[in-house]
């Protein structure tokens, strides 16, 4: 034995007389290091053999969602006849040997699924396709979101955070929320965050940058055409250098016209390019909704998310409403105090009055 090991050995009895081997060290020490890992986020996924989910459940499982010191425990919800196919990405979660996955449910039972759930994302809904408007989409998913909205009330912890991305993702929200009293109404939020990452890729190719020089876009009301795409406070930073995107650009008829019903209309020409609807940047705009809303958003940097509106920029509540915010400790905070010129204030009324309709739509379909 060496010196060293003989001093060792001797630190070891003092700090464990009950062993006398060099092997509890470095077995005691495993024990410390887990006991300081954090405990695995309960993370429930619907319509999990779908094709957003096959993008995305690599990327909740590899730790791009909530980081690489956090392990995950998939819930994945499929209706019963899609389960032999669930089975099939059980089977390749489970080939892919991720560190963080620490156990996976997989079921059709919506009461076994949401069961002490810490983030339920709302992917399963009947998907729209090609000529199919939103509108008609509303009576196929009313019901679904109010059976999991049940059900997160039931059995899912009540600090569980809630996103929708299954559309119309804002009203599908509002009916979770409806159906879910005993959750605080603002753990409720949808998908817009796809559109803000849109509207950033277009200003990034418009001026020749990186998105990452693209800077506080801005998505208001609705993830549907009636959204507004607001560059008016947005900025760049090329080479140290801050421009408001308005003068980088230097083309409002663009940015007015051409801008706008690009990102609005981008869906729909994925969909006609694809016949299926994105999943890519759905999953990818999926894990920067919850990574930010969790461990917060850089320092100045506004998101959209859609959240209940309180009356912010006069937009009553009762509906899922786009907002630019910013995140930290968990929560979200509605930006405040911009300025809205009265081209922006028509259009977002506008998107406003479209949610307000899909609600009473929404409604009556329940009753
Ligand atoms: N908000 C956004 O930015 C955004 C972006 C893209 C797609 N979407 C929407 O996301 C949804 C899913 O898209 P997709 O391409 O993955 O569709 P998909 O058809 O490939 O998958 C949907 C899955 O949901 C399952 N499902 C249906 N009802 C269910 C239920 N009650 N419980 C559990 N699972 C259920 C289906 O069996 C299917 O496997 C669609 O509504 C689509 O329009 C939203
Ligand atoms: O509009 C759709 O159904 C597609 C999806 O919401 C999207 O924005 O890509």
């Amino acid at each position: 034995m060496t010196t060293t090991q003989k001093r060792i050995r001797v630190l070891h009895q003092q700090l464990y007389p009950e062993s006398n081997s060099l092997n509890q060290i470095q077995h005691n020490q495993t024990l410390a290091r887990m006991s300081n890992r954090k405990e695995a986020v309960r993370v429930v996924v619907t319509g999990a053999a779908g094709q957003i989910s096959y993008s995305l459940l690599p990327l909740i499982a590899n730790g791009a969602m909530f980081g690489p010191d956090q392990d995950v425990i998939l819930h994945l919800l499929e209706v019963e006849f899609v389960l032999p196919a669930l089975q099939g990405v059980v089977m390749e979660l489970e080939d892919g040997s991720y560190p963080l996955l620490k156990d996976i449910v997989a079921t059709s039972d919506a009461n076994v699924a949401f069961k002490d759930a810490d983030f339920a994302i709302l992917v399963g809904a009947f998907p729209r396709k090609d000529g199919m408007e939103r509108a008609d989409l509303l009576s196929k998913n009313a019901g679904i979101f109010k059976v999991q909205g049940q059900a997160l009330d039931k059995v899912a912890k009540k600090s569980v955070k809630v996103l929708v991305v299954g559309n119309p993702a804002n009203t599908n929200c509002l009916l979770a929320q409806h159906f879910a009293p005993s959750i605080p109404k603002e753990n409720f939020t949808a998908l817009t965050r796809l559109d803000h990452n849109r509207a950033k890729g277009q200003v990034a190719k418009k001026l020749g940058v990186s998105v990452r020089d693209v800077h506080n876009v801005i998505i208001w009301g609705n993830h549907s055409s009636t959204q507004y795409p607001d560059t008016t406070v947005g900025h760049v930073v090329v080479n140290g250098e801050k421009k408001s995107i308005r003068d980088a650009v230097n083309d409002n008829k663009y940015l007015e016209g051409d801008f706008i019903s690009t990102v609005q209309k981008r869906g729909a020409a994925i969909i006609a390019a694809r016949k299926f609807s994105s999943a890519m940047s759905a999953a990818n705009a999926i894990v920067d909704h919850i990574r930010d809303w969790v461990l917060g958003t850089p320092e100045g940097e506004y998101v959209s998310m859609a959240v209940p509106s309180d009356g912010s920029y006069d937009i009553p509540e009762g509906v899922i409403y786009s907002y630019p915010v910013t995140c930290k400790n968990g929560k979200y905070t509605i930006v405040q105090g911009l300025t809205v010129s009265e081209f922006s204030r028509g259009k977002m009324v506008a998107t406003y009055e479209e949610l307000a309709d899909e609600k009473k739509a929404a409604l009556e379909q329940l009753q």
